[in-house]
């Protein structure tokens, strides 16, 4: 007898299952970073109301060193985990300069 038929459904139930994970995990990255530029937002206007700089690389290299820590413990590609971090920290100190030049001018 072929079980061809059989394993192709049992995979693509399987496809669906994963898929259903994946669109939770999502779901969750999006609102985590909403909430995590909640907080930035806020950062910024603190940072503008008492002229502090936008970007702060002694903070930033400490997050870096955490995160990589983090992501290794996590089995997680630590150059990775950097990487993602420096994108989402190049978006914040885009924002913090906006709202500077917003109350600057
Ligand atoms: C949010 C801040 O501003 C910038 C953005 C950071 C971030 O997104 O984590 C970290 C350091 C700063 O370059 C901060 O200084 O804490």
């Amino acid at each position: 007898m072929d079980d061809g038929h059989a394993d192709d459904t049992a995979a693509l139930q399987r496809l669906r299952h994963l898929r259903g994970s994946i669109d939770n995990l999502d779901a969750a990255l999006v609102h985590l970073l909403a909430e995590r530029f909640k907080a930035t937002q806020q950062v910024g206007e603190l940072k503008a109301a008492h002229n502090m700089p936008p970007a702060d690389p002694g903070r930033e290299a400490e997050q870096i060193e955490r995160l990589r820590r983090m992501a290794e413990d996590a089995h997680l590609d630590p150059a990775f985990a950097e990487k993602f971090l420096k994108f989402i920290v190049e978006e914040v100190i885009r924002h913090h300069k906006a709202i500077a030049a917003d109350r600057s001018g």
